[in-house]
Formats: C-alpha cells, structure tokens, sequence
C-alpha cells in the first residue's frame, strides 16, 4: 500500500462525495434548474390545409399548415411552453429579388400569427425577421449585381416585414439576419407606429455556422442558396470579443433580449454575454444540434432523453435565460413525467 507522509489535500475534512451520496443532498446542493418556462419553440409553417410534412433530415420535426399549427400552439400552452417561434416555408412562385413577399400583410408568417393570437392568445409568439425565405438566391438580405448583400437597402425590408408581424400581433420580432443598425431601425418604427409593448428579441451574436444545414432543408432555402455562403454578415466563429461588440451594439439601439446562435459549440459565448450585460440571454439550439442528437439516439448510440436533458441544462447553466430549441416539446413532456 501507498503511505503518504503528508495529507492529501483537506481530505479527509472535505469529502466532496458526502453531498453527492443520497439523491436529498444532491437536490438540495443543484445549482441549476430547468422548466418548460425555459423552453421556446421553433414551428416551420406551410401553406393549405391539413398539410403536415416530415423534414428528413430532422426526424421528428414537421412542417405544419397554419390549421395545425394552432393544434401545436395549444399543446405548447397545455405543456407549459411560454412561446413559440414561427418559420415560413415559402413556395418558390413568391420569392424575388426584392423579397417583398416579406411584408405582405397576407402573408404566411402574418396570417400564422394572427391565427395564433386567435386561437391562443396567452401564448408568447416570436416572429423571424430575415429575408433568406423570401429571396431567390436565399441570402438573408437584397444583393448587388455582384452578389453582395446591401446592409441599408435590407435593413429598410426589414423594418417593413418587422412591423408588419407587429401589426398580426406578434409579440416578440426577431431579426436574425445580422444587418448593422437593424435593431435600432426597428425600434424607432415600432415606436413611430405605437407598438411600444412589441419586443425584441435581437439575434446579435450568430455566427456563420455549418450546423443550419437541416433548418435550410426544411424552409427549401438550400437549394436556392446553392453553394453560396453567409460569410460577409454572420460570425467568424474564431471570434468571441465581436460577440460582446454586437451584443452592445443592439442592446443600445433598443433590444430587449439577445440570442447566442448556434447552442452548444457556442456556450462559452452565452457566459461571456451574461456576465457582461446581465440582460435576457437566449440560446438557440440549432438544427443541425437536434439533428446530431436524434441520429445518435435513433441508431441506439445515445439515450435520447438523458443527453437532451443534459444538452438544456448545460445551456442554463452557461447562462441562457431561454432555450429555443426543436426538442421543446419533448423536453416539456419530459419534464412532466
Ligand atoms: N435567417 C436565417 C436562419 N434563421 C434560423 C436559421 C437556422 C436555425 C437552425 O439551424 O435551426 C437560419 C439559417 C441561416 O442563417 O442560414
Ligand atoms: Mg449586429
């Protein structure tokens, strides 16, 4: 046997496993919790009625039309969700170059909301504020003739398209296209058209990353984005001090909350964010996330339940105040067991 001559550390006054023996101590010393008031819920929305359609490389997640997508909006209420976030899947015969589709007070998103607000009125609504749905070459924003995305030219789209969801009732606008000063524009418009309560929940920190794959699959913005990239407006994701130079920025033009984006890869980021500001963080948990953990689960290589589970709470522990997350509705149920 070892014999040490000097004590090993404070052992044995501190035995860290004293707390971790019974599962009272171990309640009572936890740090973090998780509750559906945590989670967000992301919805791709169709046009039609009754549609409902799988996204392949997101097993598990549909595409709903609007009907149905209040039958999920009642399920968020009954699973305790706060809000929902509403994608619109666009047939290609609407997309242009000008993306004008987007603010249509007609529209997909536009009516989605209304019939939501309709039929669930307590229910958070988030709407996404970009363009890349709408545009035929599926950038996030009007291009020049040599392709490159015009920050100004975009940014007045989207004031149209953002009080547009204003004026359906959305209540929370999320611009996730990363054009400079989209915040503030929105902002003095929101104010100008008497939508003081509206919120927004500003996507400041999102990077250029490969993990969206699926989410283009399931709007149909991959095939027209080809292999063109988001290099010039998302992220680095080498950079972690630009993210605390964006968050700043947005928060002084008017932003009520901050999305990190993507989730997990990016959880060091959450934590610089919350120390620095201390306003409400939300992490998105992408579709490429979800997809990686679905795949692993359904091949009998993770316990799905046991790794999404951890996924959420390391999310909050980083400091995220929100998860939005495609497993929300599993996560709410789970939870409830
Ligand atoms: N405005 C685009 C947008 N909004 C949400 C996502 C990705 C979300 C996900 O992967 O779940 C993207 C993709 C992109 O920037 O190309
Ligand atoms: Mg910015």
């Amino acid at each position: 046997m070892i014999q040490f001559d000097t004590p090993r550390g404070a052992y044995p006054v501190t035995r860290m496993r004293r707390m971790r023996r019974d599962d009272f101590s171990r309640r009572l010393m936890r740090e973090t919790v998780l509750t559906p008031d945590d989670l967000i819920w992301p919805i791709f929305v169709l046009e039609g009625k009754g549609q409902r359609e799988a996204v392949p490389s997101m097993p598990g997640v549909e595409r709903l039309s609007i009907d149905l997508l209040v039958e999920a909006a009642r399920e968020a209420q009954r699973l305790g969700i706060p809000a929902m976030a509403l994608f619109p899947v666009i047939p290609m015969e609407a997309k242009s170059l000008d993306a004008r589709e987007a603010y249509n007070p007609d529209g997909l998103a536009q009516r989605a909301v209304r019939a939501i607000k309709n039929a669930v009125p307590e229910l958070g609504i988030i709407t996404d504020v970009a363009l890349d749905p709408f545009t035929t070459h599926g950038q996030d924003g009007l291009i020049d003739d040599a392709g490159y995305v015009l920050n100004d030219e975009t940014v007045d789209v989207l004031v149209r398209q953002a009080i547009s969801h204003a004026e359906a009732g959305a209540d929370i606008v999320a611009p996730s296209d990363m054009m400079d000063g989209r915040i503030g524009a929105i902002r003095a418009a929101l104010e100008a058209a008497g939508h003081i309560h509206t919120r927004i929940l500003a996507y400041s920190a999102k990077y250029a990353s490969s993990y969206y794959g699926p989410f283009r699959d399931a709007v149909g913005s991959a095939a027209n984005l080809g292999s063109g990239n988001k290099y010039t407006y998302q992220m680095d994701p080498a950079n972690a001090e630009e993210s605390i130079h964006e968050v700043a920025l947005d928060l002084a033009e008017g932003a009520d909350m901050v999305m990190i984006k993507p989730g997990m890869p990016y959880l060091d980021i959450v934590r610089r964010v919350k120390d620095q500001f201390g306003v409400p963080t939300c992490v998105y948990h992408v579709s490429g996330e979800y997809a990686m953990l679905k795949a692993a689960s359904q091949n009998g290589w993770l316990n799905e339940k046991a790794v999404v589970l951890e996924a959420m709470i390391s999310m909050k522990r980083a400091g995220a105040d929100a998860i939005l997350t495609y497993y929300a509705p599993y996560v709410a149920r789970w939870l409830a067991e």
